[in-house]
């Protein structure tokens, strides 16, 4: 049964149970819930989420060879580029040439790849459009898989907190949530047939409002962001204040608020060094989808003070020590993170990919 024609009996599902308590986390998971699949899902997240708040523009020939070669070594979902205001996030307004890129010469990979791109508004979405239309028969779509031709998604963001989603959309939640609706409906028509995430941001601590995010908020904002169609939940700890007890919590939150683990990714930042414990946290749950940024790129330029996103290196080697399965070649990642720090002048953020690479060095000399 397709995601959509299963919509009607999910959302049934989650009417009745919209006003439950968080209190009330016991038995509700389903078997299959509960069946610990070892396969996870990585959601790269370098090229968008790492690249955007760095303050020189990156060339577009290195973000284009960053996800080529992030596209070579088992990552089968890459975040792109974003479709916003370029005066708001100047880094972002070259990503039309990315998508156009992308849909002209699609890295060869034995795995099928979807590149995601964030548009908050229509307009967003008739500027990835115009690339689409220009390139037909260039991309699969949810129902058309075309072999050799990438897949594509639209990204809206929401926030669980007032200030934030005015400080990052210049609107109140609700609005924003009005603006998406138009998106998610309109990306899912044909000819786009588009999947679509819905991310939360600051679902465990505000650089505005501090600690006190309600986690009853935010199931209410993903269960209005599921019931216009999105297909996934991501839960962005944008300041990577979440700590592992209340990471559990909120996950039992919206678990009682009947939204299912398989609609929900992680998106941890690093910036307390807490991310992989609330990894462990959310594994434990049943979630089997998390956000990673190559060599911990990253960092929102709404949320002051946040650092990069969790490593994708630091996640897959963590992943596969529990004996779960990633697909992705750790040394090949290693390699890229290694490569696109020195183009952006920095340190490598990832501990794993600096290990692995002096490692390496050491077997060599
Ligand atoms: C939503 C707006 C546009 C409202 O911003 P606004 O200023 O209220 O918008 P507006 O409708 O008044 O338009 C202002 C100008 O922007 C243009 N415009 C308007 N929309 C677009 C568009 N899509 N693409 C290109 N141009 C656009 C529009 O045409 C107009 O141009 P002008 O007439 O001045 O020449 C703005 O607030 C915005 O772009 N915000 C995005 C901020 C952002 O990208 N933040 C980072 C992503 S979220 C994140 O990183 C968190 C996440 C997802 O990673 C998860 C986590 O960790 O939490």
């Amino acid at each position: 049964m397709s995601r959509l024609a299963a919509l009607p009996r999910r959302l049934a599902l989650l009417h009745p149970l919209k006003k439950r308590t968080c209190a009330a986390t016991r038995s509700y998971s389903t078997a299959s819930e509960q069946r610990l699949d070892s396969r996870v899902k990585i959601v790269e997240v370098g090229p968008r989420d790492g690249l955007q708040n760095e303050k020189n523009i990156v060339p577009l020939a290195t973000k284009i060879e960053l996800i080529d070669r992030l596209a070579k070594t088992g990552l089968q979902t890459i975040e792109a580029g974003s479709f916003v205001a370029p005066k708001w996030v100047p880094q972002m307004a070259n990503s039309s040439e990315i998508l156009s890129h992308i849909l002209a010469t699609p890295p060869s990979s034995p795995h099928p790849l979807t590149y995601s791109f964030l548009a908050p508004n229509m307009k967003g979405l008739s500027n990835a459009f115009s690339i689409l239309d220009a390139n037909p028969s260039s991309f699969s779509t949810e129902s058309n898989h075309l072999p050799g031709k990438p897949s594509l998604e639209i990204a809206v963001f929401a926030s669980a907190t007032e200030t934030f989603s005015q400080k990052n959309l210049n609107s109140s939640i609700a609005a924003s949530l009005e603006a998406f609706r138009a998106v998610i409906s309109a990306a899912k028509e044909t000819p786009y047939n588009l999947r679509v995430r819905g991310y939360i941001s600051v679902v465990l601590g505000c650089p505005f409002e501090g600690y006190d995010v309600s986690p009853h908020r935010v199931a209410e904002v993903a269960t209005e962001l599921l019931e216009m169609g999105v297909d996934e939940i991501a839960l962005g700890d944008t300041t990577g204040m979440g700590t592992a007890p209340r990471t559990k919590d909120l996950l039992n939150c919206l678990r009682s608020a009947g939204i299912r683990n398989e609609d929900v990714a992680m998106h941890f930042h690093d910036t307390y060094g807490q991310a992989l414990v609330n990894t462990a946290v959310a594994l434990e749950h049943g979630i089997r989808t998390f956000d990673a940024s190559v060599s911990g790129l990253g960092g929102c330029p709404y949320s002051p003070g946040a650092t990069g996103n969790v490593a994708t290196e630091d996640v897959v080697y963590f992943l596969e020590s529990l004996g779960m399965d990633t697909g992705i070649d750790l040394d090949g990642v290693a390699e890229v993170g290694e490569w696109i720090s020195k183009e952006l002048g920095r340190g490598n953020g990832s501990t794993v990919g600096r290990a692995v690479l002096g490692q390496r060095k050491r077997k060599q000399d």
